[in-house]
């Protein structure tokens, strides 16, 4: 599984924790930045990160900044991107499972890495369910298409 990660000032520290939690996961994650906690706009690097997710249909994207909003925001521009953000694992699990949801988004200023971590590990191990949930999807891709 590829995931791309990326984050700006506000989550360098959760950044680098998520990484080294994943360690012991079979992952291949990219690093896209930042790596010093010099002030950073979130949008080129929710843009890169996004943009690298929907060229991939096997890739994810993880982004961190210090509330997740901005990132999410951000990706969300991005057609075919699907960012949600999570600081729970309930909401883990129902972003991929009902809502397909490639990119998570979390902020470093909101949750500890104990939480973040769990959140991460149980995003990556669910599954999307498709079934309903795969036409509500299919309704936002067509709305996407036609813009
Ligand atoms: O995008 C954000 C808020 O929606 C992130 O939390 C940023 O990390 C935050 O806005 C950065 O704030 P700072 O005062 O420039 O550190």
């Amino acid at each position: 599984m590829k995931i791309y990660i990326g984050c700006d000032h506000g989550g360098l520290h959760l950044k680098e924790q998520i990484i080294s939690a994943l360690s012991d996961v079979q992952v291949d994650i990219e690093d896209l930045g930042v790596h010093e906690a010099i002030s950073t706009d979130y949008g080129p690097i929710a843009k890169h990160v996004a943009e690298l997710v929907v060229t991939n249909e096997e890739a994810f994207g993880i982004l961190i900044c210090g509330t997740g909003i901005g990132m999410s925001i951000m990706a969300n521009k991005v057609k075919g991107a699907r960012a949600a953000v999570v600081h729970d694992t309930f909401s883990a699990k129902a972003t991929r499972a009902h809502n397909d949801a490639n990119i998570l988004c979390m902020g470093e200023r909101v949750i500890g890495p104990g939480l973040a971590t769990d959140i991460v590990k149980v995003w990556l191990a669910t599954q999307f369910e498709g079934g309903r949930h795969k036409r509500r999807i299919d309704y936002i891709c067509n709305f996407e298409r036609e813009e």
